[in-house]
């Protein structure tokens, strides 16, 4: 079962046009002009307008094997005659084993934005993350152009997970695209690297944040399963007792401090309700073993999305709407008071010359007013 998503994450943008960030005015010289599009897509005959291509964010640790999970994805929708869209976001990756439709790195050169800027490589990513971001409406626009022919749009994202999922750059990507494509994030764990349940604790805390920023259908992929079966991890998930136990257990075998105990014990009871609307997936990025399971989760993420995720974002985007009509209509009731109170204190005289005609009335009481200025003219 895939995550029950509750409501879209920050503002809601009035389609992907308005969540747009407005297109960089001009490139600097760490960027190139705009997104290339290598465009295999194109090359595909045209259907007739269908249902829009799932997006799959694909976020993980380092290592992970985001980038091995999208090379197997993109084999498994070519072999079942599918047609994937694929978007490389990380500009720091030297080599993907896949043909990126779009590809950061033709657009922003990490290296040169690290020595004009004087960054490490995490402030690098996040920049050249913003330095792409202010022309993501080219990407929406290609999306758009290609939607018709694509069956997924996969979206790489750079393995320093933070700076995708807690950055302004990372929310507007994100919610751009959900705004107007039925989204889906994909967790990458690595297997192996979970085996111990304070690093699965870890990992799922992760997987909650995630979801507590993006609020979007969300599937767990654990990776790896050629070296680690992730059964371990699916029944810790499942049954409480099952975690306490090897929690129990790893307390005696990792020397860990006393404090670790109860913090990762009180933890796994906030989590065990998190648990229950995740939907975990056995994958094997190296075997391709799972495959035909993502997919099917990535279906169910799919159907969640127009059941949960779009009527609510459709309620924000009405609400915000109607509140704005509110302002516009106060504004306009106070206007109108304010005209009232004007008359209403206006000198007979006033009114007299907007009587005898209101043009020439206006004028000649504001060319009196400016005469008068200064010379303070006793009433008669
Ligand atoms: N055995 C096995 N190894 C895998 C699998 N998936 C990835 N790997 C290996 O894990 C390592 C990291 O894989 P990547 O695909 O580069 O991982 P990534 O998450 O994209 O890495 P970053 O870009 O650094 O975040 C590589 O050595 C892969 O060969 C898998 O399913 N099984």
């Amino acid at each position: 079962m895939s995550s029950k998503s509750t409501a879209p994450a920050s503002q809601p943008a009035t389609g992907s046009a308005a969540a747009r960030p407005p297109a960089a005015a001009s490139s600097t010289s760490t960027t190139a002009p705009s997104p290339a599009s290598t465009d295999a897509a194109a090359a595909a005959p045209t259907t007739p307008a269908k249902k829009l291509p799932t997006c799959v964010l694909l976020v993980g640790m380092a290592g992970s094997g985001k980038t091995s999970v999208m090379q197997r994805m993109n084999a498994h929708l070519l072999t079942t005659k599918q047609r994937p869209y694929i978007v490389n976001l990380d500009p720091a990756v030297t080599h993907v084993p896949y043909a990126p439709n779009i590809d950061i790195r033709d657009t922003v050169k990490y290296a040169e934005v690290m020595k004009q800027y004087q960054l490490g490589p995490n402030g690098a990513i996040l920049t050249s993350l913003n330095l792409f971001t202010t022309k993501f409406d080219q990407v929406l626009d290609l999306l758009e152009k290609r939607q018709d022919s694509v069956d997924y749009i996969l979206i790489d994202t750079p393995g320093q997970i933070e700076v995708f999922t807690w950055s302004a750059s990372g929310s507007i990507i994100t919610d751009s695209l959900a705004a107007t494509y039925p989204t889906v994030v994909a967790f990458v764990v690595d297997t192996p690297r979970s085996a111990s349940p304070a690093t699965f604790m870890s990992n799922m805390l992760y997987a909650c944040s995630i979801l507590y920023r993006t609020r979007l259908p969300f599937v767990v992929l654990f990776n790896k399963s050629d070296v680690t079966d992730p059964a371990f991890a699916i029944e810790w998930m499942r049954d409480f007792e099952a975690f306490q136990s090897a929690l129990h257990a790893s307390d005696h075998s990792d020397h860990e401090p006393p404090y670790m105990h109860s913090l990762v014990q009180s933890m796994s009871l906030v989590l065990d309700e998190f648990y229950s609307i995740l939907d975990p997936v056995s994958f094997s990025a190296v075997t391709g073993l799972g495959a035909p399971a993502l997919f099917e989760a990535f279906g169910r993420a799919r159907d969640e999305y127009f059941k949960e995720y779009k009527p609510e974002l459709e309620r924000l985007i009405q609400e915000r709407e109607k509140r704005q009509k509110d302002q516009r209509q106060r504004q306009m009731e106070k206007l109108m008071r304010d005209i009232k109170l004007e008359e209403a204190q206006g000198t007979g005289t006033e009114k007299g010359q907007v009587g005898a005609g209101a043009d020439a009335g206006a004028g000649s009481a504001g060319q009196e007013q400016s005469k008068g200025k200064g010379k303070a003219k006793p009433r008669k």
